[in-house]
């Protein structure tokens, strides 16, 4: 049997997983699924490589109260079926890797101390990412483990964009422009590198639009400035969190409203962003088939915000040779890619409609003067590499 790579990508509802078969200088899935559902109506389900689903277990809400029991779950499941036992390594994605953390890292006690030291930074992701380390560190302490950060790939930002406009002793305290959503753009980046290598060398601006949104400016593949800064509220707004606002707002719902900071961080993580200004849903199909104004309006303020956004990274790069699209709705909504891309018309961009509607990854239409795609994002892929090159183990090539 093979030896694989088994990837978690945790959240606090829920936990993904991929297991990758080792072949050769290739990484072949051979299952994902996960739970959904946790502290609400947890579902375990696992497909093959091929997406045929193997298994899909509901669980009573008291038996998967939380990520640690989720994944304690998971272990239960692998414990029985095949291919468990062929696991040498585990990669995690974790969201925040602080100042420290510019590479994905082995963790031992101490890795796993200061990543915990991160939590206030990430509340909504954190706490879910670091429990099933935990968890796989009691049950399979001799099994490597690897934390990939979402944060790592930003960390070689020129000081410009690290930066707020506070005293400085808060940079050197690390309140800073971590950014995130990193090993989505590590993986884009190498996916342009392989299909336009000269376009890649250039001046590109990837829209990562899925329940977390920002855009990141990529110069010759490295990023050079992004949207989301010091936690994953910051930037265009998103399903449920308020993206940029106003600091003044928080100060007034504190000190005029009597809301407790919980109850804030609460309202911005959960209550905005689409969800909070159509008052209707999260989700962009649900807004995009609705005829109530509050859901169009909600559609055009993310696709103004997104424009806006791609805009200002524009001028971090001195210019645009290429905008890509990538994530849930960047990939699968073409009616607000249509939108975005129409509202950088001025700036040289158009979109080929017939592109745009025929699932191909090249859409800018002649005489545009930035190309333009889509480009699918694979986080778990990305961890898996970086989890084999950690192992020192043969690095599959960029394409695997
Ligand atoms: N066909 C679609 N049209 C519009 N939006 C979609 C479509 N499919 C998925 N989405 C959006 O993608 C989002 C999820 O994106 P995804 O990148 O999978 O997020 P995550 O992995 O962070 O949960 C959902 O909020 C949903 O609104
Ligand atoms: C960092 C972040 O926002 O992640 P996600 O998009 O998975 O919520
Ligand atoms: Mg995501």
């Amino acid at each position: 049997m093979n030896d694989s790579i088994l990837v978690v990508n945790a959240g606090s509802s829920s936990i993904k997983f991929k297991l990758y078969r080792i072949d050769g200088a290739d990484l072949a899935p051979l299952l994902g699924g996960g739970m959904s559902g946790i502290g609400g109506t947890p579902l375990l389900t696992v497909k093959d490589g091929r997406g045929a689903v193997l298994e899909e277990r509901r669980f009573t809400p008291g038996d998967v109260p939380d990520a640690s029991a989720a994944q304690h779950h998971l272990e239960d499941w692998f414990a029985h079926h095949r291919g468990a036992e062929s696991i040498v390594a585990v990669g995690h994605r974790v969201v925040h890797g602080g100042p420290d953390f510019a590479e994905p890292v082995l963790v031992d006690d101490a890795v796993l101390r200061r990543l915990e030291s991160f939590i206030p930074l990430a509340p909504l992701h954190q706490l879910g990412n670091l429990d099933p380390i935990r968890v796989l560190r009691q049950r399979r302490p001799d099994l490597p483990q690897v934390a990939c950060f979402d944060t790592a790939f930003h960390r070689g930002h020129p000081e410009l964009s690290d930066r707020f406009a506070l005293p400085r002793f808060l940079h050197d305290e690390g309140v800073r422009r971590y950014g995130f959503h990193g090993l989505s753009y590590e993986y884009v980046a190498g996916r342009l590198r392989d299909l336009a290598p000269e376009t890649a060398q250039g001046r590109v601006v990837v829209a990562h639009l899925g329940s977390g949104a920002s855009l990141c400016a990529l110069k010759g593949g490295r990023s050079q400035e992004t949207t989301m800064s010091f936690t994953a509220l910051d930037g265009v707004p998103m399903g449920t969190r308020c993206g940029a606002l106003d600091p003044g707002v928080v100060l007034h719902l504190i000190e005029h409203k009597g809301m407790s900071p919980a109850e804030v961080g609460h309202m911005l993580y959960h209550e905005s962003g689409l969800l909070g200004l159509s008052g209707l849903s999260n989700d962009v199909r649900t807004l995009l088939a609705s005829d109530r104004p509050e859901a169009a309006m909600a559609v055009a303020f993310f696709c103004r915000r997104v424009a806006q956004a791609a805009a200002s990274l524009a001028v971090t790069l001195g210019g645009l040779d290429a905008f890509v699209f990538t994530a849930g709705i960047g990939e699968n909504a073409p009616e607000i890619r249509q939108r975005i891309v129409a509202e950088l018309g001025w700036a040289g961009l158009i979109l080929s409609n017939d592109a745009n509607r025929s699932g191909v990854a090249r859409l800018d239409a002649a005489g545009s003067r930035a190309q333009i795609w889509i480009i699918p994002t694979d986080e778990e892929r990305m961890i898996a590499r970086h989890t084999l090159r950690l192992l020192g183990r043969a690095a599959p090539g960029a394409t695997a």
